[in-house]
């Protein structure tokens, strides 16, 4: 059977890291007789260059008809000038949008010979870290009503309105909620319920939609102190259910005290098989070709795409335990080396992967 993956590689750092993760894969199909098709489609700033537009109808098609997507970043200083319907960012919030990704999973696991790289006293770590952010993707400020030239009370004003319904509320609990069942049994619903409307009406759908879930404890908490609680003690987190501008800030929190920004993946997940798969970071234009990147995140990413699109949980097994098995002999990229490690740079570190696959499976 052949699995058909479009790939956006898109900005900054983007090509090296999707690189190395199509290595992997191609290991992957190779060792396990799997047949995957890469489509290569534009999107973001690489886009706007060759066609004018940041999410060309042509990606938005051969994203519908492929079995999933893998994406790099988009974005860049080169494109922040541009109008927001024009810039980079505006194709991966479209992209989730027409594909109906409105659930992104943003693992935050702390892999036991990473606590040197977790800014973190050792002994809020001897429990470890892992927690699973899910996100709300499709609603939300991002894509409420926004405005500009307005007349503020002190000149020129603009607005963005956070919106949300039951039912996208109602579809992103249930999401958590069932992950919760297969983990610890408990989900913390993040908003600011104590001033927003909008985060009072996701805390009382979040509340109806426990009532289906009687052995998952459900715990509600504002986000200023779900902000600190993460630093406090991030082992009292489960599962963690939010809307999408916080799930964005707090994930990009979480990923850093498991070591960086460079580890966490991420899946966005509608109503059937397809996702899409990408890290949690952005295309990191201060790094971009200098071969220093961490290319964990997106190789995690195509682990997450195996196992949620295609339900092929051996083979992500084999790339999550290759990755974990190069961290312990500690190699490390620089966002997470420390002394007495081994630095790579994110082509040694995608090959020592690559190497470590099949012996690990
Ligand atoms: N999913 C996406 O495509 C996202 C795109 N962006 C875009 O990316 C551009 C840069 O945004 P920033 O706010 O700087 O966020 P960023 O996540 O790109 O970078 C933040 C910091 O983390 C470091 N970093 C990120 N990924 C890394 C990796 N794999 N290995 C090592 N270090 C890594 C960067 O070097 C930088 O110092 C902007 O244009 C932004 O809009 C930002 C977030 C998500
Ligand atoms: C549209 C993106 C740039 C938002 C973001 O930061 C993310 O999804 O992590
Ligand atoms: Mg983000």
């Amino acid at each position: 059977m052949i699995i058909n993956i479009a790939v956006i590689k898109g900005d900054g750092i983007g090509p090296e890291i999707i690189d190395g993760a199509i290595d992997v894969l191609k290991k992957v199909e190779e060792y396990y007789g799997h047949r995957f098709l890469f489509k290569e489609v534009l999107a973001g700033g690489s886009a706007i260059d060759v066609t004018g537009e940041p999410l060309p109808k042509e990606t938005i098609q051969v994203c519908k008809e492929c079995d999933a997507v893998l994406l790099g970043a988009v974005g860049g200083p080169k494109w922040d000038h541009l109008s927001g319907e024009l810039r980079p960012e505006k194709a991966l919030l479209s992209l989730r949008e027409e594909l109906g990704l409105y659930a992104n999973l943003r693992p935050a696991v702390l892999y036991e010979s990473l606590k040197g790289a977790s800014p973190l006293r050792d002994e809020l770590l001897s429990n470890g870290i892992d927690i699973c952010v899910v996100r709300e993707l499709t609603g939300g400020i991002y894509f409420g009503e926004k405005g500009r030239n307005q007349k503020g009370k002190l000149g020129e004003a603009a607005y963005d309105v956070e919106i949300y319904s039951v039912g996208e509320v109602e579809r992103i609990a249930k999401v958590a909620f069932e992950i919760a069942a297969k983990r610890k049994g408990k989900v913390t619903s993040i908003d600011k319920a104590n001033v927003l409307e909008s985060s009072r009406l996701w805390r009382s759908v979040v509340t109806n939609v426990a009532k289906q879930y009687v052995d998952i404890e459900l715990e509600h908490m504002y986000v200023d102190n779900a902000a600190m609680q993460l630093i406090r003690d991030p082992n009292q987190f489960d599962v963690i259910v939010t809307s999408n501008m916080f799930g964005d800030i707090l994930s990009d929190e979480a990923s850093m005290i498991t070591g960086s920004i460079g580890m966490l993946p991420s899946a966005s997940l509608g109503y059937g098989s397809k996702g899409m798969y990408e890290p949690i970071h952005g295309s990191a234009p201060d790094i971009s070709g200098k071969n220093i990147a961490n290319p964990i995140a997106t190789i995690l990413s195509a682990a997450m795409m195996l196992r949620h699109s295609f339900k092929l949980e051996e083979e992500a097994n084999s790339i999550e335990k290759a990755v974990e098995a190069v961290l312990r002999e500690g190699y490390r990229t620089a966002d997470i080396t420390s002394a007495g490690m081994k630095l790579v740079g994110t082509k040694e570190m995608t090959k020592l992967i690559i190497n470590k696959l099949g012996v690990m499976s």
